[in-house]
Parts: C-alpha cells; sequence; structure tokens
C-alpha cells in the first residue's frame, strides 16, 4: 500500500509544494507546521491544501514528515493570503510563506517562575527582614519570588532562609503571558462630535464582521487614533483579535504609550528591532488567540492570527509600507486584501491620504470617515512661501532671513521651531575646490554623503563608509575637499551659528544609539527641552510635540523634478504632515517653505492650505497620463555584475514581451541609479489598462524569456514605488 501523502510548502525560493509521506498515527490539516528532511538537513514547512499540485514523487524515494510542531497553525485566511500575495507579484509562494515563519523558531521552554507562599508554621528565628516578608505573605496569597522580596523590601535571600526553614513554601507557578489583556474600558475618553460619529461607524463596522474599507481622513490633530481605538475597544468587547500596522519604529514607542493609558497595557509590539525570543512567544500568543491586539511593522500582517477582527493601517499613505527588497508587496494593499480574505473591517487612517486611497474613497469603494477640525478646537497652521529667487539666504547658507527671524521671536516667545530638510548627514555631496573631483560610492552611481558626527562620507544606497580623505584621491591636493550643499548636520551648525544660545537637537534616522537614544530625543522635544529641531523625514510622522510653534520646510523642492511619477504627492504629503506637527499644543503653530518655484502647484495647494485643489490637480494629471491608479505599472530591474550582460538580457526580455493590445512595454534603459552594490541595473516598464490582469501577463512573459543565468537578476515590483 502507498503510503498517505502531504503537499509541503518549504520557506524557500520555490513555487510549488513538496510531496511528503504522513507517518502512521498522525494526523495533518493545511497550515499544520512540520519537521520535515530536506537534503542532509531539516527545516521547518507547512501543510498546503493540496490541489494535486505537488509532483508525483517515486514512492520508494519519498520521504516522511518527521514532526508536526504543536505550538502554532496557520490560519486558512493566512494561507490564502500567502497564496494571493505570490500570484500578484509574481513572487515564489515558498518565499512568501518565509515572511509568515521567518520568526517562527519555537520559542523553546518558558523559564520556570518560581513563587512562594506562606505554609502556617512560624520562623524558628525571626529578624526584621523576615518580620516584613511574613508579614507580606499572611494573606496566603502565592507571590512569585523575585516579586515578594521586591515587594517586601528585602533581599532574595531572606525568602530562601524562611523556605529553608519551613515557614515557606515553593511552588512553580504558570508562565507570564505573551501579552496582558487590553481592557476595553480601562479609560475611554470623552470624543468630540466629530470623533463620535466616525466611531460609531467602525464600531458598527466591527459588530458586523463583514469585510468594508474605511478611511479615517481626518487633518492632522483630528484625533484619528482616539477615533480608531474605539475600534480596537469593540474588537475585544466581541473577543476578537486587533491588528495595528504603524510605518515606523520610531512611531511605535509614543504610539505604545498612548494605547497603555486606554487600555490599560501595553499592545504586543512586532517589528525588527524586538528579540527573537519575544517575537516567538509573541507569535505563538497570537496563534492561541492570547494576544489580542498587536502593534507592528508591515511584517506583522504574516502573524497566524486565527480571529482576526479588525486591522487599523495607520498614516496609510506612507511609503515605508512599500518592501522592496525580497518580495516586493505594499503592506497597506496586502493589509486590505487580509481584511477581506477573513472578513474583517479595515481602517486607513491619514490626513493626507494616497492618490490611490482618495480615489478609491471619492468612487465609493471605500467608506470616508471624515475629522475636518484639530480636537480642542486648535488651528492647523498656514504655510507661507519664501522664494528663495528673491529673498534667499546669503550664499554658503540655507536659512532666509525672513525664517530666521521667525526662529528668533520663535524662541524668544518661549516656543520651540521645527526645521525639516529630507538629507541626512552633512552635506550631500564632497567635492575638490582643486581639481573638481567628486566623491563617489566605489559599487553604486551615487555620490558619498558627508556624516560630519561620525567623520565618515558614506553611500546612503549600499551602506558603505569610509573616513574623509586627507587629500584629494584625484589630484593629492590636500585639504582640498569641500562640502557642497546642505544635510540636517550642516544646517544644525547654522543654527548654532544664528542661535548661539538655542538648544537644538538633529533627529535622523541614522544617528547612533538606535531605537532607544531615538526615542528619548523624541520625549525630549516633546518636553520642550529643545528649543530647535532640525529633522528629517523621520519628524513628519505622527509625532505629537505640544510646545511646537513654528515649522520651516528648508527646501521644499528636494523632490520634485526626478520623473518620478508620485514626486508631487509625496511632496506634499511630506511638508503638510511636517506642518501639521505645529500648532497642537496652547501656542498657534505657523509655518514656511523655502522654495525657488513658488507657483507650483504643490506649492499653491500647500500655501492655501487647499487639499481639494491638490488632489483635483494630482488626480486629473494620473487619470491624464494614465498613470496609478488609472493605469497599471510593473517595473522589472535587470542587473548583473557587468554592464553589457545587463543590457544584453534587457533588450531580450523586451523582444519577447507577449504583445497583448493595451499593454506597453517601455525600455530597456539604463536604470537612474545605474550600478547599486555593484550591479549594473536596466530597466523596464510594463503598463497596462487599469482592470487588466498585469501579473498574468508578467507571468507569461517570463515563461517566455530566456533564463537569467549566472550572477543575472530581474526583479519585478508590480505596481512599484521607486523609481530609482
Ligand atoms: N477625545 C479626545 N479626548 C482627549 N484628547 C484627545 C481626544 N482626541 C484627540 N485627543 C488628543 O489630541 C491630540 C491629537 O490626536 P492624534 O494624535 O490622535 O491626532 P491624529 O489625527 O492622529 O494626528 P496626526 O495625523 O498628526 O498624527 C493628541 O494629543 C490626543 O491625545
Ligand atoms: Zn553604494
Amino acid at each position: 500500500m502507498s503510503p498517505r501523502t502531504v503537499d509541503i510548502l518549504l520557506p524557500l525560493g520555490l513555487d510549488a509544494p513538496y510531496s511528503y509521506a504522513v507517518p502512521e498515527g498522525m494526523d495533518l490539516v493545511p497550515g499544520d507546521l512540520v519537521h520535515v528532511p530536506l537534503g542532509t538537513r531539516g527545516m521547518v514547512g507547512c501543510v498546503w491544501p493540496g490541489r494535486g499540485a505537488a509532483a508525483p514523487v517515486d514512492p520508494a524515494k519519498i520521504k516522511s514528515v518527521k514532526a508536526r510542531l504543536d505550538y502554532e497553525r496557520l490560519p486558512p485566511d493566512l494561507l490564502q493570503l500567502i497564496d494571493w500575495i505570490a500570484d500578484y507579484t509574481l513572487a515564489p509562494r515558498g518565499m512568501v510563506l518565509r515572511m509568515a515563519l521567518r520568526h517562527g523558531e519555537s520559542p523553546g521552554v518558558a523559564r520556570e517562575r518560581v513563587g512562594v507562599r506562606a505554609t502556617g508554621k512560624s520562623p524558628g528565628r525571626m529578624t526584621a527582614a523576615r518580620h516584613k516578608l511574613m508579614d507580606l505573605l499572611a494573606d496566603g496569597f502565592v507571590r512569585g519570588k523575585g516579586e515578594a522580596a521586591r515587594e517586601a523590601g528585602v533581599s532574595p535571600s531572606v525568602v530562601d532562609g524562611l523556605v529553608d526553614d519551613g515557614a515557606l513554601e515553593t511552588l512553580v507557578l504558570p508562565p507570564a503571558p505573551a501579552a496582558e489583556r487590553p481592557d476595553a474600558d480601562h479609560a475611554a475618553p470623552q470624543l468630540s462630535d466629530a470623533q463620535e460619529d466616525a466611531a460609531a461607524i467602525l464600531r458598527a463596522a466591527v459588530a458586523a464582521r463583514t469585510f468594508a474599507v474605511h478611511l479615517l481622513d481626518g487633518v492632522t490633530g483630528s484625533g484619528k487614533t482616539e477615533v480608531y481605538f474605539e475600534a480596537v475597544a469593540a474588537a475585544l468587547k466581541a473577543g476578537r483579535q486587533a491588528l495595528i500596522l504603524l510605518p515606523e519604529i520610531a512611531l511605535t514607542q509614543a504610539f505604545l504609550d498612548r494605547f497603555t493609558l486606554r487600555f490599560g497595557v501595553r499592545p504586543a509590539e512586532w517589528h525588527s528591532a524586538v528579540g527573537t525570543k519575544r517575537r516567538a512567544r509573541i507569535l505563538q500568543g497570537v496563534a492561541e488567540g492570547e494576544v489580542r491586539v498587536v502593534a507592528g511593522a508591515r511584517s506583522a500582517l504574516f502573524l497566524p492570527f486565527p480571529d482576526l477582527g479588525l486591522i487599523i493601517v495607520d498614516e496609510e499613505h506612507d511609503p515605508a509600507y512599500k518592501q522592496e527588497d525580497g518580495v516586493a508587496y505594499h503592506a497597506r494593499d496586502m493589509a486590505v486584501v487580509r481584511a477581506r480574505l477573513c472578513g474583517a473591517p479595515i481602517v486607513l487612517a491619514s490626513a493626507t491620504p494616497s492618490i490611490e486611497t482618495e480615489v478609491n474613497a471619492r468612487r465609493g469603494r471605500y467608506r470616508r470617515l471624515a475629522l475636518p477640525e484639530r480636537f480642542g478646537g486648535a488651528k492647523v497652521p498656514g504655510l507661507a512661501p519664501i522664494d528663495l529667487r528673491k529673498e534667499g539666504p546669503p550664499r554658503g547658507r540655507w536659512i532666509a532671513p525672513r525664517l530666521a527671524e521667525e526662529i528668533a521671536q520663535t524662541i524668544e516667545d518661549g516656543g520651540q521651531a521645527l526645521l525639516f530638510l529630507n538629507r541626512r548627514g552633512y552635506a550631500p555631496l564632497t567635492l575638490c575646490r582643486a581639481c573638481g573631483h567628486r566623491m563617489r560610492c566605489p559599487s553604486c552611481s551615487a555620490w558619498l554623503v558627508e556624516h560630519r558626527f561620525r567623520r565618515r562620507l558614506a553611500c546612503h544606497h549600499c551602506g558603505y563608509q569610509a573616513p574623509v580623505p586627507e587629500a584629494c584621491p584625484g589630484c593629492g591636493a590636500k585639504d582640498s575637499l569641500m562640502p557642497c550643499g546642505p544635510g540636517v548636520e550642516r544646517l544644525q551648525e547654522e543654527v548654532q551659528t544664528l542661535f548661539p544660545a538655542a538648544r537644538s537637537l538633529v533627529l535622523s534616522s541614522d544617528l547612533t544609539g538606535g531605537v532607544e537614544r531615538m526615542r528619548a530625543e523624541l520625549d525630549a522635544v516633546a518636553r520642550g527641552e529643545v528649543d530647535v529641531v532640525v529633522g528629517t523625514q523621520l519628524v513628519a510622522k505622527g509625532h505629537n510635540f505640544p510646545g511646537l510653534a513654528l515649522v520651516g520646510v528648508v527646501d521644499a523642492d528636494v523632490g520634485l523634478g526626478h520623473g518620478d511619477p508620485r514626486a508631487a504627492e509625496r511632496t506634499f504629503q511630506l511638508v503638510h504632515q511636517v506642518a501639521g506637527r505645529a500648532g497642537r499644543g496652547a501656542a498657534e503653530g505657523r509655518g514656511y517653505i523655502q522654495t525657488h518655484m513658488p507657483e507650483h502647484p504643490v506649492m499653491q495647494a500647500l500655501v492655501k492650505g487647499d487639499r481639494a485643489a491638490f488632489y483635483e490637480t494630482e488626480i486629473a494629471a494620473r487619470q491624464e497620463a494614465h498613470l496609478p491608479p488609472f493605469g497599471r505599472m510593473a517595473s522589472l530591474i535587470v542587473s548583473a555584475t557587468d554592464a553589457a550582460s545587463a543590457e544584453r538580457h534587457a533588450r531580450q526580455l523586451a523582444a519577447c514581451a507577449p504583445r497583448v493590445e493595451g499593454v506597453r512595454v517601455l525600455g530597456p534603459a539604463e536604470a537612474p541609479l545605474a550600478v547599486l552594490r555593484g550591479r549594473h541595473r536596466w530597466r523596464l516598464l510594463a503598463r497596462a489598462p487599469r482592470a487588466f490582469d498585469l501579473s498574468a501577463y508578467l507571468r507569461a512573459w517570463r515563461a517566455a524569456a530566456p533564463r537569467a543565468t549566472g550572477n543575472l537578476r530581474v526583479a519585478i515590483d508590480v505596481d512599484p514605488l521607486s523609481f530609482l
């Protein structure tokens, strides 16, 4: 008799599952995680819904499943999500599975917790410390050993002494929970009328247990968080799980505090800075339904919630939701897919919705919940333009006189100022005064950025770093290298020169000290311990700085004009969000944007505070050009270590693109970032009508294309956000 077999998908670069034999007495269902032999090693794989897809295996060669992991099972909607993402992005199914298993190592045996309890026998000898401890434990309750010592204010050895004495007994306590239960009623806020209207709709949506997308569209500071917390509370009361996606760890920290104020405990936290042990524990807690609310980065989307009743995507417009490497997916879009698969409502929150989301709301596919005013009556600050052509700063400086005066006034009034410049480091370019040599990355077509705090030149694309050389590598001249253009570090230098008494701080993602330091510094700003903050896009995101009165956008033109179809949208979102940090507390907020093109529609919309005008213009432009969401796009990047083979393969690829009406293939052309990490890059772009199945087209194309051999790679990105 041939053995029973089962399809197992392995977390490798493979699309199809393998067939394995099921040992006698083992029952497996799709979603079960199993240990299977593979080559000389073993591996954890996932039992996949059998569609007869697995290749028939010679029964003589078939291997058996070794064991089933009993702490976790992937729920059906997660298996479907993995299939869906693999089909949509063309990534191998196994690689998508890997995102759900990446942290799937066994949580191991939880360290035993020992508790103590009074036995009723009096200690043979009494001391002051023993007295304190016996008093504490006189209530007969069990306490953790460390906890008892701490509460009584005695050393742990006193506990041990009384155990030896027989006055206390030890017992093993159950393991601590992965996360404590949030209390839906812990501190429910008094909502404004607009907030209550939106919250009521969300509570009803959670109760309805059906898929629906809501756009929580509220101006900066309108209290969107409090509103979607009501939806979370409703999910908790219904006994279901909730997932809150956030774009940035820096944001997560302040968020966790707010969650704690509302629900009494912290949510389970999920992102790359959480240790692997802890992650394994949370994963298990989620799978067992013990963890009710997870707040996390995009990868939290792949957690095995058995009973997901709500998904929130905060700051839904944030490009950080797009993963570019490996499986190229957009976490916001895939969150919508997961909500649909598990029949749950999803809330997309933003003050500056993405064009895609805005169009969906206008078409009525997403339900818009509007919060048009700030909570508590504060005003969203106005933005005044500073025309750099007419009233720019002197050479070698970046803060225009008018902005400088405003900063001085703000500091005098006891307020805080924020200068925004989306450029990390000291200077974006280093140039030799003698020969004109420019310092460039040895493995990318990019300039090296000087980081003066670290005294190094760094490549922002590949991470290459080197000390700043004493002599020019081009001509050998000494001390001839000079910085060109500003970064946040250089801007801070200017702040220190202009306002020597002011306390200034640079906030940027590449500061040493990691999350802890970032968190401490954000807190310091919120407490008003800094007068002038100089920050990159890190400061644009959702922070609440009550003392912040003035925002100056140092160069609003940075992101415009790179042939990137999303440049206008990005600029609008960033500047609007940065400005939205001001005037949230007592002081009224003001904002200035320095620009060379005040007549540009984006600048006009920002200055007039006319969000609708921006969406009108941008949506019309996208429609006209058949750009997303009015047309579909996919990019293909062909790369190789030598330029000629990358180009040759890109041309071959273009030649065998299936001819289908309505689909246009553009390129190949050398990518704007022509060399990255030593690999030469050529790009192709496929464009199709909106309703077209672009993924199917790409699959057919890939099947018709010559195989990429050697070190050739073809990276496919459906709905690309980056055009480098
Ligand atoms: N109902 C409420 N009761 C008390 N405080 C509130 C309430 N709603 C909002 N707030 C407070 O108002 C401030 C702004 O709220 P919140 O941060 O949620 O706004 P937001 O809409 O998320 O803004 P942004 O888009 O800028 O992130 C916070 O300090 C918040 O605690
Ligand atoms: Zn580089």
